[in-house]
């Protein structure tokens, strides 16, 4: 069944809802998508995003505050296929990804700020499951997140 629209939920209970004013791109091979919002915190370094995404994600959306830096990619298509592989439903990454072509073939959501070939440290420095803030929405882990080609809103 089709996800109600994020425009029609908006229109519903706009009053509970954030929606987030930054532009993201959509890469993944789904636009609409919708789950619990887990996060991870992190700059210009992925290998704690990629522990997480070795977990179970039992349908949840990874909110990635990269920072919006643009500098290195975040996620490539084997840290997007590992996600898929493990039940996550999608990703939304303040910064940068690559392998945008293989990315939009995977069933799955990516919203990301734009894309860069240059990879990221692994020194896995960061945080989990922290609130985090961008494009004027706070992202509670455990809020409901929606996603579609519109934009992206999530339970205040
Ligand atoms: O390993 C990385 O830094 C990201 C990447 O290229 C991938 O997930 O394929």
């Amino acid at each position: 069944m089709a996800q109600i629209s994020t425009a029609d939920l908006y229109d519903e209970r706009g009053d509970q809802l954030q929606s987030v004013a930054l532009q993201f791109q959509d890469i993944g091979g789904m636009t609409g998508f919708t789950g619990v919002v887990r996060t991870v915190r992190c700059f210009q370094d992925n290998a704690l995003l990629k522990q997480v995404l070795s977990t179970p994600g039992d349908g949840a959306v990874l909110v990635i505050d990269g920072a919006g830096s643009l500098a290195t990619a975040l996620v490539g298509d084997m840290i997007a296929g590992l996600a898929v592989d493990n039940g996550w439903c999608g990703l939304i990454v303040n910064g940068a990804i690559r392998d945008r072509v293989a990315i939009g073939t995977l069933p799955f959501g990516v919203k990301a700020l734009g894309s860069n070939p240059a990879k990221s440290t692994k020194t896995g420095a960061g945080e989990v499951d922290v609130e985090v803030e961008f494009g004027g929405v706070v992202f509670r882990p455990g809020a409901t997140v929606w996603c579609d080609e519109d934009g992206i809103l999530v339970e205040a």
